[in-house]
């Protein structure tokens, strides 16, 4: 019987463990661009190590569906990788602690219309989940010469569901 992961909230408290959640919730750090626009200042711990450098790419990501079968789950063990959604639609991030280098104690998050997130280094999780198309997603993560990529298949998978 495969291990069933309950879907919850994203929240920043929830996620703390595992990255930053960035958002326009609430009132901006400053106010810009003559009042007409609030920026959220510096919303998350980015990590490219001394040898890598920050890069930015656009995943076309095919959506899911729930239940959703987690059968890979993957690390980078020498940086940052966020995640900024180009849609405003609900999304999937997964996570798991670390148990001696095995994935261990998954947790599965529902993240709202225009939440974003930024795992930090060497963190397991599901790789980019959306829930709707086009699954377009800016990818804000470490450019260098490693792999910077662990990868655990699961067997048997997990099953997350709401
Ligand atoms: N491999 C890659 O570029 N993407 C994954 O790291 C992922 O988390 O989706
Ligand atoms: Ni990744």
């Amino acid at each position: 019987m495969p291990d069933v992961i309950k879907l919850q909230p994203l929240t920043a408290d929830a996620f703390a463990p595992f990255g930053d959640v960035m958002e326009a919730e609430g009132a901006p750090d400053k106010i810009i661009n003559q009042g007409f626009c609030g920026r959220f200042h510096d919303r998350a711990k980015l990590d490219f190590g001394p040898d890598g450098r920050a890069g930015i790419s656009i995943f076309k990501a095919e959506p899911r569906s729930l239940p959703y079968c987690l059968d890979l789950v993957e690390r980078h063990p020498d940086g940052s990788q966020a995640f900024i959604p180009m849609s405003m639609d609900d999304w999937l991030v997964i996570v798991a602690a670390d148990d001696n280098g095995t994935p261990a104690d998954f947790h599965a998050f529902l993240a709202a219309p225009g939440q974003a997130i930024n795992f930090h280094r060497g963190i397991w999780h599901g790789v980019l989940t959306p829930l709707h198309a086009p699954g377009l997603f800016a990818v804000i993560d470490r450019i260098g010469d490693t792999p910077n990529l662990e990868e655990v298949r699961l067997d048997p998978p997990c099953v997350v569901q709401i």
